[in-house]
């Protein structure tokens, strides 16, 4: 059996638990759950922190596991990336009072409060800056306000949470972070289930980010059509009853669909309709 570690709590777990029914996989009822067996699709689900995690999957305790790019990083465990899974998004930044720093070099020799140490050292290695790291669990917001850190370095998503401490951020992001499907660094032997796992995954990613889209137009406009909504192989083109129209079958990106139904009517498209696709393999 497949075994797949799904983070228990947090940011990311409501999400994962999410996209694994989506897929077609059993999941947990209850939040106290700990572990759960689907033996139809041959796989088993432990439920655990997602800091964690990447120690099982590093460790290769569990074969695959989903988790933060932040948080694989910092555990320094020997994991690396499947698949993104465009959820869980998030950036790691430094922040503090308003003109206390400008950039990581102003941080010499400063008091830097985290939860997530080991990507702070190696940020501040890389960049030849010297400064004492404060290891907290959370709430790393208050830590300049209770006197223990100078600045901070943590997860930032609408920066509600920076606001309300009076803190800003400063210099350039330290990492882009998303939920991400993570496997053992060069394990050569794929485990039974893997492929599966990640084609229905990328399967939803796919109807979750495009839309089918069907329209009519006449025949001699349909390569300027194409250009416009290439698809994603290519689209499908039928025979219309009219003399001299066909009817185009084409998968676009849900974001842009407005954009491109306007240019398909300029350029004459008609009856141009947007469905949602339920499920897919590509
Ligand atoms: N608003 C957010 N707050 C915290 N983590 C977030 C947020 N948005 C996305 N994430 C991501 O979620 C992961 C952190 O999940 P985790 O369960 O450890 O923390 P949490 O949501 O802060 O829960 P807890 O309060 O139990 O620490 C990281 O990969 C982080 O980048
Ligand atoms: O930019 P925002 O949208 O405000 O979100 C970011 C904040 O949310 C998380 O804290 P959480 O509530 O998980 O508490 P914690 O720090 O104790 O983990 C994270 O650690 C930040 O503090
Ligand atoms: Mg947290």
């Amino acid at each position: 059996m497949l075994r797949v570690a799904v983070p228990n709590k947090g940011s990311l777990s409501e999400a994962a638990t999410e996209i694994l029914a989506e897929a077609g996989y059993r999941q947990r009822r209850t939040t106290k759950d700990l572990s759960l067996t689907d033996p139809d699709n041959g796989v088993e689900f432990y439920y655990l922190r997602p800091r964690d995690i990447a120690v099982y999957v590093g460790e290769g305790t569990l074969d695959v596991g989903i988790s933060g790019r932040d948080l694989v990083l910092d555990s320094h465990a020997a994991a690396e990336t499947i698949l993104e899974l465009g959820f869980g998004g998030s950036t790691f930044r430094f922040a503090g009072r308003p003109g206390v720093a400008r950039s990581v070099k102003d941080l010499e020799g400063k008091r830097i409060a985290t939860s997530f140490a080991g990507i702070l050292s190696d940020h501040l290695a890389e960049n030849g800056v010297k400064a004492s790291v404060v290891k907290l669990d959370g709430a790393v917001e208050s830590a300049v306000q209770l006197g223990v850190a100078d600045v901070i370095a943590d997860v930032v998503e609408t920066g509600t949470t920076l606001r309300q401490a009076g803190l800003e951020v400063f210099g350039d992001p330290i990492l882009k972070s998303e939920a991400v499907l993570i496997k053992r660094h060069a394990v050569t032997l794929q485990p039974n289930g893997l492929e599966q796992l990640v084609r229905r995954l990328e399967g939803v990613l796919v109807a979750r980010n495009y839309v089918m889209m069907d329209y009519d137009i006449r025949a001699e406009a349909v390569e300027a059509a194409n250009a416009v909504a290439p698809g994603l192989e290519s689209p499908t083109v039928s025979p219309l009853h009219r003399e001299g129209w066909v009817a185009v079958r084409v998968m676009v990106p849900r974001a842009e669909a407005q954009r491109i139904m306007d240019q398909l009517w300029e350029i004459g498209g008609r009856a141009i309709l947007t469905t949602d696709i339920h499920a897919c393999r590509i």
